[in-house]
């Protein structure tokens, strides 16, 4: 169990017991471990008003003061990091080493943007007139709203909380209803660094009701979502009738291109823990794979066995590799996935079924000559199911991992310069990983093409979504 859950507004933590409150389930045995509170429009009224409030003296703080703050929050997270994991394993369910890994990264977020957000330069644009002056400023858009998933639900809210307050805007932030304790936490941590009061709010409850709400307020100016594709567009279509300026962080099917030149042993010991890392509910988790006719079998061979060795089981359980799905809703949809693979001749090379009968635990799956038109290759499973197909010409495998709507990550595994060439150049993705596995860092953008939406996340691209550029020309 964790204390009961509230609303962070203004600075303080309100609505903490009574009123209109949800459950929030263990996804392991599927016990009530808390509640939160249902917001009210009122209570979005007293947000909006908060964030609205804050802005008008957050926008013009000091970039030191913003590095102050932000270099105080990553020092915070690597002093006190566990107890935050320990809630973040109960509500979402993986292992408690992955959940230490997810918040300590997010130290590393908060020091490139407090280091980042000292560089938000302008220019001086040469005047046609030596009696003009021309510059361009960026400015900070305004306050904006958030909405986080529940497969990383400290590291992807935290995320948009660094970009926005360190571009000098303020925040309202609701997270998953399946993880709304570790949204909380972030807010908590930013308070304690000595963010003003009103930077940052989070609110909870009725996601539709809250975006629909939010969105259309003349007060927000912004909206980041990362999330399905399916509700991606519903909001990004929201955010257009408001004009809201707007990135979208959103499903992926990331293709694996394995060539018969690569390094087989290495794609392996790369492949078989991201894949499953997270049991598969990963934007970026490496999904459809396409490997080369000729190391077909080796390949599929290495990447059953290694796989057969994770152990599913409570997140908390210092031998479990692979904790539960989300939830219940999650287990159906990978029977699925199994199902239709099979009718269209697929061979199960591992797993394929629910892992016991209590939890919404799935086997890490792998399932082998997997043809293009079955679901698995064409919908994103977002869980322990790997697809596997060979392929004969480079050529055609490209041409495989471009077929689908999405454009998130792309891997591909090669010892040939030519080939690396040709694949990263020719595959549509925001990201491309050759040879080993380097997404995700603070310092490198993360987002994607297509489908899998717009805008990025960390890198030098990280503000960019949350400032606009004013021309000034001045005689
Ligand atoms: N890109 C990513 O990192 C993620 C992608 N996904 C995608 O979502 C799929 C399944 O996850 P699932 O949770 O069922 O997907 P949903 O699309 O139902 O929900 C995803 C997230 O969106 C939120 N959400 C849902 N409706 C709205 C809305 N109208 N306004 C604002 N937020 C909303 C949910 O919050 P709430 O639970 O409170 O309703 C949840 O946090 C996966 O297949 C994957 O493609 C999921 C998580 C992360
Ligand atoms: O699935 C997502 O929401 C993003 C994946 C981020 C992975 C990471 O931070 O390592």
């Amino acid at each position: 169990m964790y204390a009961d859950l509230g609303l962070f507004i203004n600075g303080r933590l309100v609505n903490i017991e009574g009123g209109d409150r949800s459950s929030v389930h263990n996804p392991a045995n599927d016990e009530v471990i808390g509640s939160f509170p249902n917001a009210s429009v009122s209570d979005l009224d007293d947000a909006l008003a908060s964030a609205e409030r804050a802005f008008s003296t957050w926008k013009n703080s000091s970039p030191l003061d913003r590095n102050a703050v932000l270099h105080q929050v990553a020092m915070k997270i690597r002093q006190g990091y566990e107890p935050i994991a320990r809630k973040l394993t109960l509500e979402q369910g993986k292992p408690f080493a992955e959940a230490v890994a997810e918040v300590l990264s997010c130290a590393e977020h908060a020091d490139w943007h407090a280091q980042e957000c000292r560089r938000i330069y302008g220019r001086v644009i040469p005047a046609r007139d030596s009696s003009v002056q021309q510059v361009v400023i960026r400015e900070p858009v305004g306050v904006c709203v958030a909405f986080s998933p529940w497969n990383f639900p400290f590291s992807q809210a935290f995320r948009k909380v660094v970009a926005a307050i360190g571009a000098g805007c303020t925040l309202i932030l609701k997270g998953s209803s399946d993880t709304p304790a570790s949204v909380l936490e972030i807010a908590k941590l930013f308070h304690d660094a000595g963010l003003p009061d009103g930077v940052l709010n989070v609110v909870s409850g009725d996601s539709s009701m809250i975006s629909e709400y939010l969105i259309a307020s003349p007060i927000i100016k912004k909206i980041s979502f990362t999330g399905s594709t399916p509700i991606g567009k519903r909001l990004a279509s929201l955010a257009g009738a408001h004009m809201k300026k707007c990135s979208m962080e959103l499903g992926g099917h990331a293709p694996v291109i394995v060539c018969d030149d690569a390094d087989i042993d290495n794609a392996v010991k790369r492949l078989v823990p991201f894949k499953f890392r997270n049991a598969g509910q990963v934007c970026i988790s490496p999904s459809r794979f396409y490997v080369q006719a000729n190391v077909y079998e080796e390949f599929l061979d290495k990447f059953a066995k290694l796989a057969s060795g994770i152990k599913v089981g409570p997140g908390w359980e210092t031998n479990s590799t692979m904790g539960p799905l989300v939830h219940a809703r999650r287990i159906q949809e990978m029977e699925e996935f199994v199902d239709d693979a099979k009718r269209f001749g697929a061979r199960i090379a591992l797993g394929g079924t629910r892992h016991g009968s209590a939890g919404n635990y799935f086997d890490p799956t792998v399932i082998a000559d997997v043809p293009e038109h079955a679901k698995l290759m064409t919908d994103e499973p977002f869980g322990p199911v790997a697809g596997i197909a060979p392929f004969q010409r480079v050529e055609d495998a490209v041409a495989s991992a471009n077929s689908l709507p999405y454009g998130l990550a792309s891997y591909a595994f090669t010892t040939s310069i030519e080939n690396s060439h040709f694949i990263s150049r020719s595959l549509e993705a925001g990201m491309v990983s050759i040879n080993h596995i380097g997404l995700a860092l603070a310092e490198t953008p993360f987002g994607g093409v297509k489908d899998s939406g717009y805008g990025r996340e960390g890198g030098a691209e990280t503000f960019d979504d949350y400032l606009t550029s004013k021309f000034i020309t001045q005689k």
